[in-house]
């Protein structure tokens, strides 16, 4: 908390305006990213992940729009607005010039490792060649050396006899040798953060354990730091030091990776965490998480998750939860959206639980109410996870 981290996100939004009205994607995050640490990004498909992602370097594209907030990388800014003298907001001086973004930051400060790796490999080059001239292009070295530095990055991404590799196409690696190739693409340029978005979502456990292994390895030796997207609490609790919970643009649970687990503040990180197995729980029967998740483009009204939550009383309808500090985590600050914590003081304890929500025994009724939507808390938000 001493020393200013390596990027900063301060009350970030990104909207897609569109035809059907505007798409709240991202809706005032705040975060920060330190030297050497893996920061998770973790919620359901649809929550902004990618999004707030992509903002990051600035790669969100028409219709979409950064339209508030503040990043900061090594004190530069990346994303900044103020008021200009007509009273609109405009782009403040100081923020990086796309230019700027292009030569000097993506790439060699920050890069970032999609989950389709055909997507970024050119089919057909090699991947060497590729990766060669990557390093060619944003190092700067001559041919030959550039061809060496791609076959050591091969190696140490754990390709096997990388010179013979070095000449063949993408489609002759595996799932998991292609994200290797990624990986090592993206650390060519050493930089200091890369932003990962669910690059082992498509990979078969086994294979995803041994990259978040290389990941953790190579973290260790360069000092990497990285930002996780993935919608696995599973992923997180294996490499990430700090978790960020985003749920329908904004970050609902903050918290370093073990007070997350075992002191979770969130009823939304609470039912992340019940529909996912864990070697400290017996459950016969995994949970889904009730209901699905609501358009962007109108949010339920005060706290996002009421629709599904468990604990929701009428209060969580009216008042839209800041996030805020709720509990030390050994110095570090615990943060969450929901009111029911001391902090928020709005009168939780009085509220009376939502009408037509099952509330234990005796709250069981509504008479046309079917078995199937009595069981459901979500109500009509149902995803037709009716337990019978
Ligand atoms: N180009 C676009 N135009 C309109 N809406 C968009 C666009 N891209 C994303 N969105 C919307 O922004 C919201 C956040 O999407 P995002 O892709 O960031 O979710 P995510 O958390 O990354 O989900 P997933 O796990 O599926 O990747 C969604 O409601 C999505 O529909
Ligand atoms: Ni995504």
């Amino acid at each position: 908390m001493s020393s200013e981290p390596l990027l900063r996100v301060e009350n970030l939004k990104t909207q897609f305006f569109t035809e059907a009205g505007t798409v709240r994607a991202v809706d005032g995050i705040s975060f920060d990213v330190r030297e050497g640490e893996i920061v998770g990004l973790v919620g359901e498909s649809g929550a902004g992940k990618s999004v707030a992602s992509m903002s990051l370097l600035r790669l969100v594209e028409n219709p979409g729009e950064i339209v508030a907030g503040e990043i900061t990388y090594r004190g530069e800014t990346i994303f900044g607005l103020e008021e200009g003298p007509d009273g609109e907001l405009r782009e403040r001086d100081d923020m990086l010039s796309n230019e700027e973004i292009r030569t000097r930051i993506r790439g060699n400060e920050i890069a970032v490792i999609f989950q389709d790796p055909m997507e970024s490999l050119n089919p057909v080059f090699t991947v060497g060649g590729q990766l060669r001239e990557f390093i060619e292009l944003n190092r700067g070295l001559p041919e030959d050396e550039a061809r060496r530095e791609a076959i050591d990055m091969l190696r140490e991404v754990g390709i096997p006899d990388p010179e013979e590799r070095y000449e063949e196409y993408p489609h002759q690696f595996s799932g998991g040798m292609r994200q290797r190739v990624l990986i090592a693409m993206a650390l060519a340029c050493e930089p200091s953060l890369i932003i990962a978005d669910e690059p082992t979502t498509a990979l078969d456990v086994t294979v995803e354990g041994q990259i978040l292994d290389l990941v953790d390895e190579l973290q260790a030796k360069y000092g990497t730091s990285f930002i996780w997207v993935t919608h696995d609490l599973g992923v997180v609790a294996e490499i990430c030091d700090r978790v960020n919970v985003m749920y329908l643009g904004e970050i609902v649970e903050q918290a370093p990776v073990d007070e997350l687990f075992y002191d979770t503040k969130h009823p939304y990180t609470n039912a992340l965490l019940n529909s996912i197995p864990r070697p400290d729980r017996t459950v016969t029967e995994l949970e889904a998480i009730e209901g699905v998740m609501p358009e962007a483009i109108n949010p339920p009204s005060g706290c996002r998750f009421h629709p599904r939550c468990p604990d929701a009383r009428e209060v969580c309808k009216r008042i839209h939860p800041e996030t805020k500090t709720v509990a030390d985590a050994a110095g570090e600050p615990h943060r969450a959206a929901c009111v029911k914590h001391d902090a928020f003081d709005v009168g939780y304890d009085e509220s009376p639980p939502l009408e037509g929500r099952v509330t234990g025994e005796d709250g069981r009724a509504g008479d046309e109410a079917d078995s199937e939507l009595a069981a459901n808390p979500a109500g009509d938000e149902s995803g037709g996870e009716g337990s019978e």
